[in-house]
């Protein structure tokens, strides 16, 4: 269980006071409007930025003590963060090993994690070779790859058409079932992930301001305003 309690954040023009819980193993989507600090969330959670006061655990460790690389954190932006000079097979490799010094039982990891996002054959591309698709396929692969429990996604397939996104997100979904995950993703467009995520929570003026089932939150009292910050450019 992924446990936020009153984390607090305070720059001269934001503040926000975030409190969340997530189950284990389940996929909660996060929504709200342009600015509302759903980044700030997840950088939060990943370390990029520390709260002034609150508790933030995951399976029942503190992880306000640790720092990023020492979270059991694996986090995919929306600009995917690949290396151009390193092959998708590479740039993969980096979240199972740094140093790219893999052994023969991790080369076959990588390979069968390539296969799982749909790249076989296309292991020694550079991301410049790839399609955007392609692009957020490596860094869910790397992400995934580095068998850490809790992945985070910030809006990561916001840049792809809306057939490309919904298929994805079907990828996500499907990886998950395969190995025990936690994921927090934040999304522009809800009714891609309404009928797949666990849970929905809605993030508007840096706090979480409903969350439960995406069927509830969707047609609850903020219906409209779901659906207005959706609409956003
Ligand atoms: N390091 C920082 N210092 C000061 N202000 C910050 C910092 N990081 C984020 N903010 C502010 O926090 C607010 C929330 O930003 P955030 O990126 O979390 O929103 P968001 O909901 O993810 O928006 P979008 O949907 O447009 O990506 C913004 O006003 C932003 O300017």
């Amino acid at each position: 269980m992924l446990v936020i309690e009153n984390c607090r954040l305070a720059w001269p023009d934001f503040k926000a006071e975030y409190s969340l819980s997530v189950a284990a193993g389940t996929l909660c989507a996060v929504v709200g409007p342009s600015g509302g600090g759903k980044t700030t969330l997840l950088h939060m959670i990943a370390g990029f930025e520390t709260p002034d006061s609150g508790c933030l655990t995951f399976a029942g460790q503190d992880l306000l003590r640790l720092e990023p690389s020492e979270r059991p954190v694996a986090i995919v932006f929306q600009d995917h963060n690949l290396f151009p000079h390193l092959t998708a097979a590479q740039n993969v490799a980096l979240g199972l090993r740094p140093s790219l010094r893999l052994s023969k039982g991790e080369d076959v990891l990588v390979a069968e994690m390539l296969n799982a996002v749909g790249l076989e054959g296309l292991e020694r591309r550079k991301p410049g070779e790839m399609s955007g698709g392609q692009r957020q396929r490596v860094a869910l692969a790397r992400a995934l790859i580095s068998g850490r429990p809790l992945i985070l996604l910030d809006e990561p397939f916001s840049g792809l058409d809306p057939g490309l996104r919904r298929s994805m997100i079907q990828l996500v979904d499907a990886l998950r079932h395969k190995r025990p995950v936690t994921i927090v993703m934040t999304i522009h467009t809800p009714e891609d992930v309404a009928d797949l995520a666990d849970q929905m929570a809605y993030v508007a003026n840096g706090q979480v301001v409903a969350s439960g089932p995406p069927a509830d939150i969707l047609t609850g009292p903020l219906a409209a305003q779901i659906a207005a910050s959706a609409s956003e450019p």
